[in-house]
Order: structure tokens, then C-alpha cells, then sequence
């Protein structure tokens, strides 16, 4: 297959996205800010025009992609000032861009993969859940006495089996309960709170949204990226295929006006990203009155110092229901304590705490290697991986937009069939190196951040830190992408002793976690940086195994602890 070059930089859309590089926006970083995209640090915080692309440049980060596109004036109180406002900005061109159609054959729908060889090895993880009162787990998913239709869908899907998450999330969901779950990547977070929701809805007897210019959800999810919350609205669709429950996606760097036919047509469900959905609503085209649930998925990721504000502003818009009258739901792989803090104000206080295995933990399906490779050798040592790796799928990860661009475009001289997805590529770029990738067209993707979290695509066996991460957990959720629902997959990282020292200690406790081989340079790194007192990470605290309210757990006969500890805003000042 001969090499294709998608790197179309002069965009006349929208691009920019705080959604890559996510972690520098949240203050812990130790990395230098030499080789980070100057977009983005500048538009989190308020939206400077004029960045190192000229006037086509997106001002907004994250999910911005509208900010240039002068599809609206008004700024309202709760927009998305953080992400630059979808239509605050009337700079540049608008967004044309209408995502194709989803499937409608049912064939298409239900598509899935088959789970792995370490499937069932998932019944040997264990299990925390604390808070008072929690129901207990159920085993099956007859259990879980799901409408007939859901269950029929849960068929059609391929999934015989609950994972962990499952067995614990559906359960405490379904008896109206606050969550905040944290499970490894891959391991089915996604239908842990949609099958629920699902069940909820059906049993209240929801009746077919109908055409409104006002329409009101049951349902908010949120989450990072315009590519995860477009899969999360594929597996919602899938899940309330052949009911009345009708699922809308909405995000950024596509047509408002798409956005806003897709609503009024009815939606129960919304699945969007911070700042689309609040332009929507700063236009009235959602009401909030009826949401009984509010889902945040990547839920750390959702509070930090990035979305973090959007997502108050989100809580405070008026008529959403207050956290006593609405259920609240976080799921994520990593949950560093000082977000758990954070969570407290939008959950109940008598939320419960499900821990799959060690919050923060890697996933022991990924082998995990790591090399010692200078930043002048990195591509050739790519090159020579790559080689060896022949046409399986594989994602190579780098610190910033630029150099992806630059890693994807040498990799093409060199033969190798790649594609690239970033924040500074129009949307329809995104969509056509995601599905290029997916279907083996493309068999490398050059990523950054903006790819970390959630996606889940069949056959990613390989996943190449080029750039390590700036944390931790960044990490974690980058080395997720392969090894998914108990099948195997292989991470490999470049581990530059000028620029990730900070690492090292971090990275020996998810190795040693996980059961893999540390190197001895690497230890010996780790050692030599060792801080007294450290607990994790410059930023996600990867030792963090617990609810931040714990301290008072007591082990049940079940084998995982409930604990007894007190609201944590009994205790902060903050709160
Ligand atoms: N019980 C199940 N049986 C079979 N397959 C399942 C089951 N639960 C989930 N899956 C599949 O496993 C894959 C991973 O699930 P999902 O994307 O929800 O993981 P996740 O925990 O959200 O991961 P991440 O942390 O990366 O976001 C999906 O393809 C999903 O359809």
C-alpha cells in the first residue's frame, strides 16, 4: 500500500483543541512548555487570537472547532469561555463540516469484537466498593432483570459475561445511587452506565421524543473528545436499538445547524462535548428541567483544571436539577485524589466508590516495555519497530500537534502507510484517519493526547510512546488503547533521560503493578529522583488506591471493603 499524506495543515476549519496535550492545562506537569503547541495554552485561558496559524486559527481549545465560525453572536453567561466558545467567534470561516449518517443495518449497530484470551481473568481482580449501604453485586446479567429488549440487544452485541464494573455499577445504578467507578481501560465502563440508564428509562415508561425546537433529556453524558462521545452515542444507540429512547451526539468542528436539526428532531439521550453543549444551551435548543442523569465520562479528565469549569458552569445553568434531584455518574481509569475532592460538589454525599483493581492502575494485558532513546534517535528506533511490526495496527504517540504532523509525514517518506490525528486537523480529517485507521487502510496512527482516552478500536496491538506523556495517567489511558476486553496488546515507550526523569518513579509503580519487568536503569532513575513524601505522580496520583474518603474501610464477607467513612464534605473547608 503506498504511503498517504492527509497532512493538510492550512485548515479553513476549526482545529484547535485543548484536548490534546490535556494534561498542561491542569498545573501539574513538570515538562517544559518548549515543546508544547502555543494554541493551546493560551486559548484555555481565555482565547487569544491569532495563534501560529494566522488568521484561520482556532482561538478556542478543546472542542472549538465553531469558535471560528461565526455561527453566533451572543455570549452567554454559562458558555464555554474555556473552550474558546463554539460560536463566540466570529473570526474565520464557518464550519461546514456534517458528519456522515451512523449505521442504520442492524448488521452495522451491533458490529463488535470478540473478547480475549484474558477475559475471564477479569473475575480475579479485586474489587472496593465503599460508601454506605451499597446493593450487592450481581453475577449475571439476568440479574440485573433488564426489559426484554435490552436484553436482546445485550445479545445482539456479543456480551455474554459481565466484567467487573458491570457487576458492580449496574447494580448500584439501578437503585438510584451516585457513582464514581474506576476500572481499567477496556474493561466495559461504557454499558456499565448505559445499560442502567437504559433500564431506568424503559421502566419509567419514557415516551418517543417528538419534533420541539425545546427539547428537554432525560440523560447528559459528557466527555473529552469529539470522537469518544461519538462512540459513546454509537454504543447507546446499539443499547436502546428498538426502543423509544432516542440518542443525539453533538461536538464540536461540525455545523451548528447540524448539531441543532439532530436535537429538535427529539433527544433523550445527549452525548456531547463540554463546549458544544453549551453553546446548545445557550441557545435554548436543550432545556435541563427533566435530566434525572448526568453521566461524566473520563470524569478526571471532565474536573480538572481544563473542563473543570465548564462542567460547574454546566451543574449551575438554570433548571438543572440540583445534585439531590438528579443522579450523577463518573466513570474513568485513573482518578487522582485532589479531582476525587473536586467530585464531591457534584455528587450525592452518600455517593459510593467502585475501585476495579488499583485506581490508576495499567492494564495487565499490555506487555510494557520501556527503551532508553535520546530524542535524536527516536526515529530511526521508530522506524526499525515499525518494520518489524509489519501491517499490524499500531498507535504512535507524541507530545504535540506539530510533531505529528511531522512523525506522520516522515513515516509516509518512509514507506509506511500512516495517517495522523490531532487538534489542529479539520474534524472531517480526525473522522478519516480514525476510520482509515480502523479499517486497516491506515495501519499507523500518529497521535496526540487528543487520542489518549476511551477510543476503542478492534486490533490495536501495538501502542508506541514516541513522546512519553507529561504524567501519569496520561500514560495509563495511552497504553489503554491496545489490550482491550481481555485481549493482548504490546506498549512501547521512549523513556528520554533529558526530558522524563520525573517519570521514572511514577512509571516503576505502574510496571511493578502490573506485573512487568522493570528495567534496572529505569529503578535506578526512580531511586535517584526519589521525593520523600511522594505519593504518586507530579500530577495523578497513581498510588492513590482509594475513595479520598476512605481510611475506615473494613473488608466484607464479600471480599472487597465497604467503607464507613464520612462525607468528605463533612470535612473540607473547600466545599
Ligand atoms: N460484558 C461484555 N462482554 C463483551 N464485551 C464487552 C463487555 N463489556 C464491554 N465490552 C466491549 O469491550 C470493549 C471496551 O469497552 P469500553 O470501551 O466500554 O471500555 P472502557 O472501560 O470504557 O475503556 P476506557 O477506559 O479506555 O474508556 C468494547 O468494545 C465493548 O463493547
Amino acid at each position: 500500500m503506498g504511503p498517504r499524506n492527509l497532512f493538510l495543515t492550512n485548515s479553513t476549519e476549526s482545529s484547535n483543541d485543548c484536548e490534546d496535550n490535556p494534561t498542561r492545562n491542569r498545573g501539574f506537569s513538570k515538562r517544559g512548555d518548549n515543546d508544547l503547541d502555543p494554541d493551546e495554552c493560551m486559548q484555555r485561558t481565555g482565547g487569544l487570537f491569532g495563534s501560529r496559524r494566522p488568521a484561520l486559527s482556532g482561538t478556542g481549545n478543546g472542542d472549538t472547532s465553531q469558535s471560528r465560525s461565526g455561527s453566533g453572536s451572543e455570549r452567554d453567561s454559562w458558555k464555554s469561555e474555556a473552550e474558546g466558545g463554539e460560536s463566540s467567534d466570529t473570526q474565520g470561516p464557518k464550519v461546514t463540516y456534517i458528519p456522515p449518517p451512523p449505521p442504520e443495518d442492524e448488521d452495522s449497530i451491533f458490529a463488535h469484537y470478540q473478547t480475549g484470551i484474558n477475559f475471564d481473568k477479569y473475575d480475579t481482580i479485586l474489587v472496593e466498593v465503599s460508601g454506605h449501604d451499597a446493593p450487592p453485586a450481581i453475577l449475571t446479567f439476568e440479574e440485573a432483570n433488564l426489559c426484554q429488549t435490552l436484553n436482546n440487544n445485550i445479545a445482539k452485541a456479543g456480551y455474554t459475561k459481565l466484567t467487573p464494573v458491570q457487576k458492580y455499577s449496574i447494580p448500584i445504578i439501578l437503585a438510584g445511587r451516585d457513582l464514581m467507578a474506576c476500572a481499567q481501560t477496556g474493561s466495559g465502563k461504557t454499558a456499565a452506565f448505559l445499560l442502567p440508564i437504559l433500564a431506568h428509562m424503559m421502566h419509567d415508561g419514557i415516551t418517543a421524543s417528538r419534533f420541539k425546537e425545546l427539547q428537554e433529556p432525560e440523560c447528559i453524558i459528557v466527555a473529552p473528545t469529539r470522537e469518544l462521545v461519538n462512540q459513546i452515542y454509537l454504543e447507546a444507540r446499539k443499547f436502546s436499538f428498538g426502543t423509544c429512547v432516542r440518542a443525539v451526539v453533538i461536538y464540536g468542528g461540525t455545523q451548528l445547524g447540524h448539531s441543532i436539526r439532530q436535537i429538535v428532531q427529539g433527544c433523550n439521550i445527549l452525548c456531547a462535548t463540554p463546549g458544544r453543549l453549551m453553546d446548545i444551551i445557550g441557545k435554548e435548543k436543550i432545556g435541563l428541567k427533566q435530566i434525572k442523569y448526568l453521566v461524566l465520562d473520563e470524569a478526571d479528565r471532565m474536573l480538572d483544571m481544563g473542563f473543570g469549569p465548564e462542567m460547574k458552569k454546566l451543574i449551575s445553568c438554570p433548571g438543572m436539577p440540583s445534585k439531590e434531584q438528579r443522579q450523577t455518574l463518573m466513570f474513568s481509569a485513573t482518578f487522582p485524589e485532589e479531582i476525587q475532592r473536586l467530585a464531591a460538589e457534584f455528587l450525592k454525599s452518600n455517593y459510593l466508590f467502585v475501585a476495579v483493581g488499583q485506581v490508576g492502575g495499567a492494564c495487565r494485558d499490555v506487555q510494557q516495555t520501556v527503551l532508553q532513546v535520546g530524542q535524536f534517535s527516536k526515529r530511526e528506533k521508530l522506524v526499525e519497530i515499525l518494520r518489524n511490526i509489519g501491517d499490524e495496527r499500531t498507535m504512535v504517540f507524541v507530545e504535540t500537534k506539530k510533531k505529528a504532523d511531522f512523525i506522520a509525514t516522515f513515516l509516509c517518506q518512509e514507506k509506511i502507510s500512516t495517517t495522523s490525528i490531532h487538534g489542529d486537523r479539520e474534524q472531517r480529517e480526525r473522522e478519516q484517519a480514525l476510520g482509515d485507521f480502523r479499517c486497516g487502510k491506515c495501519p499507523v496512527l500518529v497521535a496526540t493526547s487528543v487520542a489518549a482516552r476511551g477510543l476503542d478500536i478492534e486490533n490495536v496491538q501495538h501502542v508506541i510512546n514516541f513522546d512519553l506523556p507529561s504524567t501519569i495517567d496520561e500514560y495509563v489511558h495511552r497504553i489503554g488503547r491496545t489490550g482491550r476486553c481481555g485481549n493482548t496488546g504490546r506498549a512501547i515507550s521512549f523513556f528520554d533521560l533529558e526530558s522524563d526523569n520525573h517519570l521514572a518513579q511514577p512509571l516503576v509503580k505502574v510496571l511493578t503493578d502490573a506485573q512487568q519487568d522493570v528495567p534496572a536503569w529505569l529503578e535506578e532513575i526512580a531511586f535517584s529522583t526519589y521525593i520523600p513524601g511522594f505519593s504518586g505522580s507530579t500530577r495523578g496520583n497513581v498510588f492513590a488506591s482509594v475513595d479520598t474518603r476512605k481510611g475506615k474501610s473494613s473488608l466484607n464477607t464479600a471480599g472487597f471493603s465497604s467503607s464507613q467513612a464520612p462525607n468528605p464534605v463533612d470535612d473540607e473547608s473547600w466545599d
